[in-house]
């Protein structure tokens, strides 16, 4: 698998494990990452990681914990168990929460990163507001990303239009994920922080996260495809 491939991530956000198989094997040989979320896990539980599992890639476990840090130690504990690679928590869970995140994940038996979710994608500055934040999003992506630092957090999801301030705040270490990724002429859907998987590329994200875009195309292997060919392009343009 080349180093753009190992970049993209591919959400099964599918109603049933059928859907998601179907679509997982479709796609697999331009994707790097499986993510296994909501929909999906409340649906059909572990087989869904076992069906990542099953066709050799990496699982990405996003579950967005968000609760208090005993409860989420376990759920660290019981992800962990499951063997997959990366899970979601919110960084405004709050710093011990965080801890115990990053803690319990250092002493899984498989390696398990820990990604503390900053802003949602789907939200901008007038949404931080009526949550009584004053800050905008890229500030308050950079706060909660210090807190989650200084908790031992080394993974963090955020839009791409911030990965260049986190990368400089956070240095090289920083494992960088950015949903909110649509190629040019695609829809942004609910998402209001997006970039093309260039620009993602260009700031400095690790990996990129790409659902629709791909699981709604006519062909998704094509589209798959074409963002891969687009990432190999920023990542060379990078390299020079
Ligand atoms: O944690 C995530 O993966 C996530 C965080 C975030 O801020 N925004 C965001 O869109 N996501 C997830 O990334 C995926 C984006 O999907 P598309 O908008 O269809 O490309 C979804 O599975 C979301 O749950």
């Amino acid at each position: 698998m080349n180093e753009a491939t190992r970049r993209l991530v591919f959400p099964l956000d599918y109603g049933s494990l059928e859907e998601a198989r179907a679509g997982a094997r479709v796609v697999a040989p331009s994707v790097g990452v499986l993510k296994v979320g909501l929909e999906l896990f409340v649906r059909e539980g572990p087989a869904a990681i076992a069906a990542c599992h099953d066709l050799g890639r990496e699982v990405f476990l996003d579950l967005k914990l968000h609760d208090i840090p005993e409860t989420v130690g376990r759920a660290v504990q019981s992800a962990a168990s499951l063997g997959v690679r990366y899970l979601t928590v919110h960084a405004h869970g709050g710093r011990v929460m965080l801890e115990r995140a990053a803690s319990e994940a250092a002493r899984a038996s498989s390696p398990l990163t820990i990604l503390a979710v900053t802003v949602l994608t789907s939200l901008d500055g007038a949404d931080l507001a009526s949550l009584g934040l004053s800050t905008s999003p890229a500030e308050q992506a950079e706060r909660v990303a210090r807190l989650a630092w200084d908790a031992g957090v080394r993974g963090f999801v955020a839009s791409a239009s911030e990965a260049a301030n986190l990368r400089s705040a956070l240095g090289p270490e920083a494992l960088l994920v950015t949903p909110g990724i649509r190629p040019a002429g695609s829809d942004a859907g609910d998402q209001k922080r997006i970039t093309t998987p260039a620009q993602a590329i260009a700031a400095g994200a690790d990996l990129l996260v790409v659902g629709r875009p791909i699981r709604d195309a006519k062909d998704p292997l094509a589209a798959a495809r074409a963002i891969v060919a687009e990432i190999e392009g920023a990542l060379a343009a990078r390299h020079t």
